[in-house]
């Protein structure tokens, strides 16, 4: 039998995509820093991050698999994370528009079996992302919505960010800041069925 399923995540994004499944779990946030070695590969960050959340989460369960993500957008070799406050949204998006960029999301599973880790597995996805040229006064209308503030890369592409968007190559979950694909595969190695 499949033990309980653990979402070590505040996103609300990845709590409705999990809900979608129709996949009962239930949500522990982590309270990791996520400051992060700044000479690592972005697939490392994410990788890294998104295991530092789930064993945070994991160290406080019996029996479980826990799930840790992390998201970053990547333009030009630099991570953007989530923007600190309005005026960083609005360089973050002034150094994305017009051009393309990449998101990796890390995933971290990781099994407890009466309270020891006896199984982990940690893997990421990266989506090929261009946004469309932007005026200043589209820049700062989008701030204004305070949508930026929260995400990566100062966007959300589920929201009125899809205005901003011309195409994506790539896992578009991934760039809401959970594959789905790649974590039912992750389940499928460690033979568990993640919808079942
Ligand atoms: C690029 C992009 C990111 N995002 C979000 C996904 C993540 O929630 C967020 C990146 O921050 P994360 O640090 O990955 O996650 P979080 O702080 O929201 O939650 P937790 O650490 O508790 O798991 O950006 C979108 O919602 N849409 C997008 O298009």
């Amino acid at each position: 039998m499949r033990p309980k399923i653990v979402l070590a995540s505040g996103s609300p994004r990845r709590r409705d995509l999990l809900a979608s499944l129709g996949v009962p779990f239930e949500v522990k946030s982590s309270q990791v820093d996520e400051t992060f070695d700044g000479t690592c590969s972005p697939s490392e960050v994410v990788e890294d991050l998104a295991h530092r959340k789930a064993m945070d989460v994991a160290r406080t369960c019996d029996t479980a698999l826990v799930i840790g993500a992390d998201t970053i957008v990547v333009c030009d070799g630099e991570i953007l994370g989530k923007p600190r406050d309005e005026t960083e949204a609005v360089q973050m998006l002034s150094k994305l528009q017009g051009r393309a960029h990449q998101v990796y999301t890390g995933i971290s599973l990781v099994e407890v079996l009466e309270g020891q880790v006896i199984r982990e597995r940690v893997s990421h996805r990266m989506t090929h992302v261009w946004m469309r040229p932007l005026s200043d006064e589209k820049i700062t209308w989008y701030v204004d919505s305070k949508e930026p503030l929260d995400k990566a890369g100062a966007y959300g592409i589920q929201g009125l960010g899809a205005c901003l968007i011309e195409k994506i190559e790539g896992c578009y979950l991934n760039v809401v800041g959970l594959s789905v694909a790649e974590l039912d595969q992750m389940f499928a190695d460690l033979n568990y069925s993640l919808v079942q």
